[in-house]
């Protein structure tokens, strides 16, 4: 891939003349550099706010792509740049730091202090700084659109005008599962948002991606459901396919896990699916054949487990996960319909939701006709807005899930 060549903003106060200067000399002579825009100051008469602004203007307009700031500590010129919209501005004065700002936080403006770090150390970090180029595909993306939604007021959790409101999640079970390091920080976010709230229900539930198969004992990295249940987990995701590939997860285990969650109190959300195409798509044959591999999957997995406990089903068709599109909604719902009319299913006493995953995204639920309880999101989910929109598609229907 053929580096960018960036168009550059570049300023200082009185007390980062020197480096500035220097820096943009060795921009002028740098392939790397396409233009540079100059926006002062040589003399102490504009201080810091006013210049750092100018050139957090030029980048927010989309006149420069980037924008480099020095002055006594780097401090004052990022705080301002920072109040910009659009603009995200670090002050870095090790390399580790400078490459993070761009690869982990797309920050387009670089800020440094000609007072706290040496000239040669801070021509060499904008150097290195050139080098960087944000992946828009890389899992940092979701979490600077975050940064974007708060800076437009949103919270994180709306999708345009439509707001994640607690009328709206009265209607739906809607939950998101977080990686486990996340799961505190997300509970806590929620209970905040929803502080106002006297219903519990009329919020976003949190589940975990997996769950020890045992409450306690020496089983050392794994994660206990009741240490789930108890920090306000209210789901467990058990027998996810990369779980049954990569990690060598058994029908046997994914028993045991959802007995465990089962135990605690937990609703287990249990991942079963397919692993190839169907050789035809036509509603028939193929439908036969995924349904009696997946029901053996759910007989196994609820072998033994509470009858009374509420369980939810993920059907996911391993082919279709990470999938340019979705199953056909011929194949989903004859599945579903035929996990649904099963023996296994129907003698339960506890409620058997069944939700649909693998690249399930806009549009899809309408083509379910209700067949199915909900949709568990992958990819599509990632983006909060969508994630929003897909809750007041499926509300839209009056469907619960
Ligand atoms: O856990 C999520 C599912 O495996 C679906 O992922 P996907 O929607 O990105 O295909």
């Amino acid at each position: 891939m053929s580096s960018p060549k960036w168009r550059i903003a570049i300023g200082c106060d009185d007390a980062g003349v020197t480096y500035k200067n220097k820096i943009k000399a060795d921009f002028a002579s740098d392939p790397r550099v396409a233009s540079i825009i100059d926006v002062g100051t040589d003399d102490s008469s504009t201080a810091y706010p006013h210049i750092a602004a100018a050139a957090a203007k030029l980048v927010a307009s989309g006149q420069c792509d980037r924008a480099l700031l020095i002055c006594g500590t780097g401090l004052g010129v990022a705080i301002s740049a920072n109040k910009i919209k659009g603009v995200r501005a670090v002050t870095a004065h090790d390399s580790f730091s400078v490459e993070r700002a761009v690869l982990s936080n797309n920050a387009q403006v670089l800020c440094m202090g000609e007072r706290v770090v040496g000239l040669e150390l801070a021509r060499r970090l904008a150097r290195e700084w050139l080098g960087y180029v944000f992946d828009e595909s890389s899992p940092s993306a979701a979490k600077v659109r975050a940064i974007h939604h708060y800076e437009e007021g949103e919270g994180g959790l709306v999708g345009g005008k439509e707001e994640l409101t607690s009328d709206v999640l009265s209607l739906v079970d809607a939950f998101i599962i977080p990686d486990f390091i996340s799961l505190t920080s997300v509970i806590s976010a929620i209970s905040t948002t929803n502080s106002s709230s006297t219903n519990n229900d009329n919020t976003l539930l949190v589940g975990a991606q997996d769950c020890c198969a045992h409450d306690v004992g020496p089983y050392t990295g794994e994660v206990s459901p009741a240490v789930l249940k108890e920090i306000g987990c209210r789901i467990v995701e058990v027998g996810h396919a990369e779980r049954r590939r990569l990690f060598g997860e058994t029908d046997a285990v994914v028993r045991q896990k959802v007995a465990a969650a089962v135990r605690n109190g937990l609703w287990a959300l249990v991942c079963v699916g397919e692993e190839h195409v169907p050789a035809r798509d036509d509603g028939g044959a193929g439908v036969q054949d995924a349904a009696r591999e997946v029901l053996r999957q759910v007989a196994a997995a609820l072998d033994g487990v509470d009858e009374n406990a509420e369980v939810i089903l993920a059907y996911e068709p391993v082919w279709a996960i990470g999938a340019p599109e979705p199953a056909s909604a011929e194949h989903v719902r004859g599945v579903v319909r035929r996990v649904r009319e099963s023996e296994v299913v129907k003698a339960r006493k506890g409620r058997t939701r069944i939700v649909y995953g693998g690249a399930a995204g806009p549009g899809l639920w309408e083509s379910l006709e209700g067949e199915v309880d909900g949709l568990f999101l992958g990819r599509f989910a990632h983006d909060p807005g969508r994630f929003v929109r897909l809750i007041h598609e499926v509300v839209g229907k009056g469907i619960n899930g």
